[in-house]
């Protein structure tokens, strides 16, 4: 395998001074300790901020952490302490992870905080830049840097990137409070692989990249109209035998003697996280104290031990919930606590691996109750731990572990009496039971360890990167657009079939918004006025909308997908002989559809019906189009209508009808020695069938096609038809072009 380059805000290891010395320490989190815990035996290079404040003028400094970094195979990033203040404990800490954990009321969104953000994340692309080599593997993780991945996609268009999101993605009706939404998916789309913890923030990540970006999606891939970008689930594992295997060390054992000494025939509960608001810690413990209150028979019986973690000390909901920790803790304490009995024991600090899994091996119960949380790797810890099988753990629904623990006591951390029952149920749990329950997610944990869950993250991302350069190779790229201009400029007798809606113009929301511009008009003026050129305008729409933007030029135009031909200076006429008798029956259903759907409305042309849904809310658009379209085969099917799908609309219109039938009055009439087909949409699938095998069909978009080329965006058509006039006037021997124009041309085209 290539390089892995692994991109984080946070490093694993973390660089702080004491008495003047730096130290290396290791990072807290569970990205730290998860990523953290494989790096090192892949040939990679980790990429991060070190945790620690340098200033500008430390140049020295600077340079003795990146040596000493060096030997853990990392590579930093530096941030002052205007960066950390506006970009980690502003836009990250106080924006995105209040929004993206639905803790919406807490999040602030201050322009200045997201200017930073921007920033911040433009530097990250500088240092993996400097540090990047052609074939590395760049796997960039977490909220921090969401719009790194387009980043670099800008600065190294084929490399293969991954991006992994360790917090929820919550619903489109809360992420769509966030005013700068569209960027930061715009940013992430710029991955190849995007992964998440669970299906569910999969599917809210796409439908808030329907609904904010209007980009659709097929079994996880999302079309952006320039790449593909694959969406997954991989439920981030740990490293399983360096827990199971540690519970049995001699330092370990030796602590939970400790402990059980301690805490002697006492049950104890653990409580143990980074002190966040996201974790529930408050209502945990009112929790237990109302357990305390309900049923006294537990004083003195049990004790909670409460382990949080100091994180983002800097952040005052923070801060605020530090104080609000502390004095429920005080108040318990105060009410229950006797000289031999401390209710709760409370540690604000950090505890170094052995005493972690000493912690996780003494408790009797583990009380893992966030009310939000990506994954929560501790509660699987806990479970690892348990090697004799022992142990209960009680997890909220709300993290993302619980729908890979289902065996745990499950709880609803906001309803205090089920946290209630379930502390009693896990104190009262027969040890056959505990163990059954255990051994059946060791099982899974074991299986889908962290390594595994690598493993499987970076297979579908080299997977999805090669599915790109196998499409890609279809795409106009450079060389293939070269060898076009120099067949149109060499040709003598052309045919130019050009779609209009979504090839010549792009969409608009009303379709009559869709208008040709100045830009189109001069181009199809220029086209059709060049001697030996036959250029004609195939279009869906009616007649009398193509005959007032085009009538006037000297081109030829199909309306109606082929129910009406006009030739160049002719009359319309209909080449097959149609009816429109079916019209009764298909409106009323039509209708009905509209009433139910708001936004959709119904376009009727002489020989056929349009569905509209562009305007409307985009699943129920979908899945609306869906049912009108199995009632539609039902009833049509003693008519001789056909039912076609298009771009957001639903049409209907005879049989006999398409693109394709209408472009051979014009393909077969004639021995061209050059024929272009562009077209963006299902129905001018039939215009690329009619097309004979030497012609230049092109679909407009990546999706598979009849046509032999795609052009990666509608933006790129009329280029590609200027540079076509260019040439041709500049002889077909093809002298030099202006650089200027040659090079914005070339950029247009480029993929990714
Ligand atoms: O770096 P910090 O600001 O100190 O925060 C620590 C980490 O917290 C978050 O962890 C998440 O990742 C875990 C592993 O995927 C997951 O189990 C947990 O539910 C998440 O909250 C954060 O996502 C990391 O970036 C931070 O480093
Ligand atoms: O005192 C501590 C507390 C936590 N951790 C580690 O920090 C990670 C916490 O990850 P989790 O997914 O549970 O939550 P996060 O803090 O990332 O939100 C786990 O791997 C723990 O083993 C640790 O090493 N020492």
């Amino acid at each position: 395998m290539n390089r892995l380059l692994i991109v984080s805000n946070r490093l694993p290891i973390s660089i702080s001074r004491k008495n003047g010395d730096l130290r290396l320490q290791r990072s807290v989190g569970g990205l730290a300790t998860g990523v953290g815990s494989f790096y090192k035996s892949y040939e990679s290079l980790w990429v991060g901020w070190p945790g620690m404040n340098v200033q500008r003028k430390q140049e020295e400094e600077k340079d003795r952490i990146v040596d000493m970094l060096k030997k853990e195979q990392c590579h930093p990033v530096f941030l002052s302490p205007y960066d950390i203040k506006h970009y980690y404990d502003g836009f990250c800490n106080n924006t995105l992870w209040p929004l993206l954990h639905y803790f919406n009321l807490f999040a602030d969104y201050d322009p200045k905080t997201w200017q930073v953000y921007q920033r911040v994340n433009e530097r990250f692309c500088d240092a993996v830049m400097e540090v990047a080599r052609p074939d590395d593997v760049i796997w960039v993780h977490d909220y921090h840097l969401m719009l790194l991945p387009q980043m670099l996609r800008e600065r190294l268009p084929d490399a293969e990137i991954g991006y992994f999101h360790h917090i929820p993605f919550p619903s489109f009706e809360v992420f769509r409070n966030l005013p700068w939404g569209k960027e930061i998916l715009s940013g992430l789309l710029g991955a190849d692989l995007i992964g998440f913890h669970t299906y569910g923030y999969v599917r809210h990540f796409l439908s808030s990249v329907r609904r904010l970006l209007g980009y659709e999606h097929t079994f996880g891939e999302v079309r952006t109209g320039t790449r593909m970008v694959r969406t997954d689930l991989f439920p981030m594992g740990i490293d399983y035998h360096r827990f199971a295997d540690s519970a049995g060390s001699t330092p370990v054992q030796k602590e939970i003697t400790r402990i059980r000494h301690k805490y002697g025939k006492r049950k104890i509960i653990l409580s143990f996280d980074r002190l966040d608001y996201t974790k529930g810690i408050p209502l945990r413990l009112e929790a237990f104290d109302a357990l305390l209150t309900k049923k006294p028979e537990y004083q003195g019986k049990v004790s909670l031990v409460l382990v949080a973690v100091p994180s983002r000390t800097s952040v005052s909901s923070y801060q605020m919930l530090k104080k609000r920790i502390d004095e429920l803790v005080g108040r318990i304490n105060g009410q229950y606590g006797t000289t031999d009995w401390i209710p709760v024991r409370y540690f604000y600090n950090f505890l170094p691996f052995e005493t972690l899994v000493a912690f996780y091996s003494a408790a009797d119960v583990a009380l893992v109750t966030p009310l939000r949380d990506g994954m929560n790797l501790m509660a699987k810890e806990y479970v690892a731990t348990r090697t004799d099988g022992t142990g209960v753990l009680i997890l909220s629904e709300m993290a993302g572990a619980a729908e890979e623990l289902a065996e745990a006591v499950i709880v609803n951390p906001n309803d205090q009496d089920a946290v209630i029952e379930a502390i009693e149920a896990a104190l009262a749990m027969p040890e056959k039971e505990q163990a059954e329950r255990n051994r059946a997610m060791q099982k899974r944990l074991m299986r889908y360890d962290i390594e595994h869950w690598v493993g499987d993250f970076l297979n579908r991302l080299s997977d999805a990167r090669a599915v790109r350069v196998e499409r890609s190779e279809q795409i106009v790229t450079p060389a293939i657009r070269e060898e076009l201009v120099t067949d149109y400029a060499a040709g003598k007798d052309r045919l130019l079939l050009l779609d209009y809606d979504g090839t010549l113009v792009p969409f608009a929301a009303k379709p009559e918004k869709a208008v040709p511009g100045d830009a189109t008009r001069e181009v199809l003026e220029a086209l059709s006025r060049t001697p030996g050129n036959e250029v004609v305008v195939i279009s869906g729409r009616d007649r009398s909308t193509l005959d007032a933007w085009f009538g006037a030029m000297d081109l030829g135009i199909i309306a109606e997908h082929g129910v009406w031909i006009k030739e160049r200076s002719g009359e319309w006429r209909m080449p097959e002989a149609l009816s429109d008798e079916w019209k009764g029956e298909i409106y009323p259903l039509l209708e009905l559809y509209t009433d139910r759907t708001p936004g959709a409305f119904i376009e009727e042309k002489d020989y056929s019906l349009v569905w509209h849904y562009r305007r409307t809310e985009p699943l129920l658009g979908a899945q609306r189009a869906k049912d009108l379209k199995d009632d539609l085969l039902h009833l049509t099917s003693n008519l001789n209508v056909g039912v076609m799908e298009g771009n957001k609309v639903i049409e209907i219109k005879n049989n006999v009808v398409n693109k394709g039938r209408a472009a051979l009055n014009w393909v077969s009439r004639h021995a061209w020695d050059f024929i272009l087909a562009i077209g963006d949409d299902r129905t001018d699938e039939d215009l690329f069938e009619a097309m004979p095998p030497e012609a230049y069909s092109i679909k407009v978009g990546l999706s598979p096609s009849r046509a032999r080329f795609n052009l990666v965006a509608q933006r790129d058509v009329l280029p590609l038809l200027r540079r076509c006039i260019e040439r041709d006037k500049d002889g077909a021997a093809g002298k030099k072009e202006k650089p200027g124009r040659e090079k914005s041309l070339i950029e247009s085209a480029a993929p990714g």
